[in-house]
């Protein structure tokens, strides 16, 4: 299948100069969740900016659907919904109006009981009649949500949408973005808390200075460069590693009663067997064994602190 969204070699120089997207490419399929993670300045904005319409790019092409984002621009933003990063609504209007407006914007027929099972959904309807300026910000932020769900788009970008929200909201926007994937919206979302995108994202990609690092399923990252660690805690200390554990490449620490193992968790062997046997052949005896792998969160470090 043709991917929903196809970015080539895209470029972006602001007037200052500054060039905010250094050729990016990047296919993203229909129906996927696909995570952007990247540091403040690395240029996801900007993407997501341009292929809504908002910014106009340097170089390169963006298609959404099939349909150029300049040339037809119509049909493509029809399909886009995008939930900015900053607040950006009448305060004096009412909730039911911004999202019902919305709608209308965009070309649809008015559609209430569409309109009503957005909010119900957003837990936005008790506050139907209020006017912006009254509700809270983590309301605020569903009613933008609420106003790009209005046009029922097919590819929704969410910029930053749990940025400074409580706990339950971003649970509820998480929840939000799986039934919204069961029916059919592509979703890229972009996002600094690494545990949103571990929690909901299919794929990963991964941006900084204005290019893409990787993009990735999100299993198979977590597998290929995540590590695990096994650590063996020992009964009696010992003063060195014994020469026939040399093939295992241990640290052992401090107190000299824990020994640490690094080994590639996808690989065919992990070679933990061999370890533990070897272990007892040395007539070291082990009290506690424990595992850790690393998370979304040490890759991602890893990849952007390289990439400097
Ligand atoms: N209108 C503009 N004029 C000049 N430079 C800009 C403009 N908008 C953005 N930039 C610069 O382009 C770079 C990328 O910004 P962008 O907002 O795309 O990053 P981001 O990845 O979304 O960051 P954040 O995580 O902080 O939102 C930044 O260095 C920013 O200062």
């Amino acid at each position: 299948m043709a991917p929903i969204v196809s970015i080539r070699n895209l470029t972006k120089s602001y007037a200052s100069g500054f060039e905010a997207l250094k050729g990016v490419d990047l296919d993203i399929e229909e129906g996927e969740i696909l995570a952007l993670l990247g540091p403040n300045g690395a240029g996801k904005t900007t993407m997501i900016s341009i292929i809504c319409g908002i910014v106009t790019p340097s170089g390169g092409t963006v298609t959404v659907g099939g349909h150029d984002i300049l040339r037809d621009f119509r049909q493509t933003r029809s399909i886009i919904g995008l939930v900015p990063q900053e607040l950006t609504l009448d305060a004096f209007e009412t909730v039911w109006n911004t999202v019902a407006f919305s709608r209308g914007l965009h070309g649809c027929r008015p559609d209430p009981a569409l309109i009503e099972r957005i909010l119900k959904d957003l837990s936005l309807y008790d506050k139907k009649d209020t006017v912006l300026r009254h509700l809270s910000g983590g309301m605020r932020r569903r009613v933008l949500i609420a106003k790009a769900l209005s046009y029922e788009p097919k590819v929704l970008f969410l910029d930053e949408p749990t940025a400074g929200v409580d706990v339950s909201l971003r649970k509820d926007m998480w929840q939000l973005v799986e039934r919204l994937r069961a029916a059919g919206v592509t979703i890229i979302l972009t996002t600094h808390y690494i545990e949103e995108a571990e929690e909901i994202a299919d794929r990963i990609g991964v941006i900084n200075n204005g290019q893409i690092l990787l993009v990735e399923e999100k299993k198979a990252l977590m597998a290929k460069l995540g590590r695990k660690e096994m650590t063996v805690e020992l009964a009696e200390p010992i003063g060195n590693i014994p020469d026939t554990l040399s093939p295992f490449g241990l640290t052992l620490g401090e107190a000299g009663t824990r020994l640490t193992y690094e080994f590639n968790a996808s690989g065919e062997r992990t070679g933990i067997s061999s370890l533990l046997s070897a272990l007892s052949q040395a007539g070291l005896r082990v009290k506690d064994i424990s595992t850790e792998q690393s998370s979304l969160e040490d890759i991602f470090v890893e990849l952007v602190g390289t990439s400097k």
